[in-house]
This record gives C-alpha cells, sequence and structure tokens, in this order.
C-alpha cells in the first residue's frame, strides 16, 4: 500500500496542477473526490506514510488563535503610480538616463486586484506563506496558503531555497456566489473581491479558507540562493517549470510605444477577464539593469503600476 500511497498522492498531485494551475482539468471532480477519499483511508490507515506534500495536507486541522508576524528576506516595497500616458513617458525617460545609451526592454503584466503574498520553498517543498504586511513584516499565513490548491506544495525541481511573490485573489464568479451566501445568511456583504480574497485568508478556521476558492498568480522572484535567469520573462518562464502560477497575459516591449499600446488594450478587455484587475505592471526586462536601477525607500526605479481609471 505504499506504492499505492505514492501513486495516488502523484496522480492527485498532477490532476490539481492540470485545473488549479493551468486551468486544464484532466479528470471529472466525482473521480477527483474518488481519489481523494481512497488516500484519505490508505492514509488514516498508514499515518506514516502521509507526506507533507500529500494533497491530504492541504487543509490543516486546527482553528488558530492569530497569525505571527515574520520578517522578509528582503522588503516588499510597493509601486509607483502612472495614471496616464505622460506619466509613462516620464518613467520611461527617467529610466533611460539612469541607462544611457543601452537597449531596454519592458516586460508589461495585468495587475491582479487581490493581495500581496510571499511564498518560501525550501528544497522545493513550500514551508511558508506570508502576507506583505508593512513591506518588512508580513502575517505568517502558511496554514491558510495551504488550502489554495493553485499553490504547489512542492516544485518540479529541489530549488535550495527560493521565496516568489505574487497576489492571491477571489475569481469574480468566486465573489458573486460568497455575498449571495451572506446575504442569505444576513452576513455583511464584502465590497469587493479583493476585500473578500483578504478577509478569507485572515480566517483563524483553515476549513473557511479552503472553501473560499482563492487562487493565485505569481510574478517574481523575491529572493533565491542559486543563479536567477538574465531577465524578469525569463524568470516567469522559469517559475512556470517550477509548477508555479503564472498569469500569460504578459508581453516584452521594445519601446514605451509599444506599452502604451498594450495597455489600451487591456484597458478595453479588462472586464472580460474573469478576475478582477485594477491596472498593469511595467517593469525592466533585463534583471541586471533592474539592479543598477536600484529602489527608492518606498518603490523600485525599474517599475511602475499603471493605473485604470476606476
Ligand atoms: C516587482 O514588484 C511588483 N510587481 C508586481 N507585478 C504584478 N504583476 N502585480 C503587482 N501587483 C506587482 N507588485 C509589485 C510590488
Amino acid at each position: 500500500s505504499k506504492a499505492r500511497v505514492e501513486a495516488l498522492r502523484r496522480e492527485i498531485n498532477h490532476h490539481n496542477y492540470q485545473y488549479y494551475v493551468l486551468d486544464q482539468p484532466t479528470i471529472t471532480d466525482a473521480q477527483y473526490d474518488q481519489l481523494m477519499q481512497e488516500l484519505l483511508r490508505l492514509e488514516e490507515r498508514h499515518p506514516e506514510l502521509v507526506t507533507p506534500d500529500s494533497p491530504t495536507q492541504r487543509v490543516g486541522g486546527q482553528v488558530q488563535r492569530g497569525f505571527s508576524s515574520v520578517p522578509h528576506k528582503i522588503p516588499m516595497l510597493s509601486l509607483g503610480n502612472a495614471f496616464g500616458e505622460g506619466d509613462l513617458r516620464e518613467f520611461d525617460r527617467r529610466v533611460r538616463s539612469y541607462l544611457p545609451g543601452e537597449e531596454v526592454k519592458y516586460v508589461v503584466e495585468l495587475k491582479i486586484d487581490g493581495l500581496a503574498i510571499s511564498l518560501w520553498y525550501e528544497k522545493g517543498l513550500l514551508v511558508r506563506g506570508a502576507t506583505r504586511g508593512d513591506g518588512e513584516l508580513g502575517e505568517d499565513i502558511t496554514i491558510n496558503l495551504k488550502t489554495i490548491r493553485a499553490i504547489p506544495l512542492r516544485l518540479t525541481q529541489e530549488v535550495p531555497f527560493l521565496e516568489v511573490r505574487g497576489e492571491a485573489y477571489m475569481p469574480k464568479d468566486s465573489f458573486v456566489r460568497l455575498n449571495e451566501a451572506r446575504e442569505e445568511a444576513g452576513e455583511p456583504l464584502f465590497a469587493n473581491p479583493r476585500n473578500a480574497a483578504a478577509g478569507s485568508l485572515r480566517q483563524l478556521d483553515p476549513k473557511i479558507t479552503a472553501a473560499r476558492n482563492l487562487s493565485v498568480f505569481m510574478y517574481a522572484i523575491g529572493y533565491i540562493e542559486g543563479a536567477k535567469p538574465p531577465s524578469h520573462a525569463e524568470s516567469l518562464a522559469w517559475l512556470k517549470e517550477l509548477g508555479i502560477r503564472i498569469n500569460p497575459d504578459h508581453q516584452v516591449c521594445g519601446s514605451i510605444d509599444e506599452v502604451i499600446d498594450f495597455i489600451s488594450q487591456w484597458q478595453a478587455k479588462r472586464y472580460q477577464l474573469p478576475y478582477a484587475i485594477d491596472g498593469m505592471v511595467i517593469k525592466v526586462n533585463s534583471l541586471e539593469q533592474q539592479q543598477r536601477l536600484g529602489t527608492t525607500m518606498k518603490s523600485p526605479r525599474w517599475a511602475i503600476a499603471y493605473k485604470f481609471p476606476a
């Protein structure tokens, strides 16, 4: 039965990855539940066969009394804001003034309207999850983040240490259904998906978090032991290879004109997305150039958020 438990764990984690990370389900919910029931039964009979990355370990048992505060290895800064084309051209001018005569490429990404999180992986295993907090100190919400099936409990490679950052969010249809249920129960409604996601992650009972159908899009390597790919775009591709959920709608742009064009395309179709976005994020693609541009006390010089009109 050790072999059976390992086979079930691998198969369920594969279906989990296909469904929650790639949005490409490979079996029906009923078949998935059947596999989970079998694994739960076997693990109950043989608790010594349970591993930290078993899909049965996603919803921790205990209700927490609170969240401890934990330091980030590198501060999680916030982004400066651009509200129009002029601000974007000003950003481009400033970037190029620090990199005279150099070619600059940008990566433009959707700005998911959720809350920033940080995930720590040691030898490929998820060991910690935290909120951004004040940028220096976050709240340890590992138990709650493990319930999000789009977050892998184990990476495809045993990277010595990797911290990855991104956004936890609640899809629009889950937000509507949640508020309908709260209306029924005479409970106060959430104002928007971001508040609903934040409220769901701050639940002391992980079973409630697990029922809120949260997801994530990760967008940056925060800290890594070992080499990093040379560009941000390649970092995203590598994170995807590790089994981490990356938003597919990002684009490398060779000029600020291309950036402005890409942004206007998404400004027109943002409401077609199954999740809320409040703008776009523009980053210098070369990590070496990012390093040289550095940060102010508050924000990176190599990135800016373009906010859509509310
Ligand atoms: C590099 O720092 C950041 N990058 C980001 N990227 C995306 N796509 N969305 C964000 N909200 C975001 N926020 C920060 C602080």
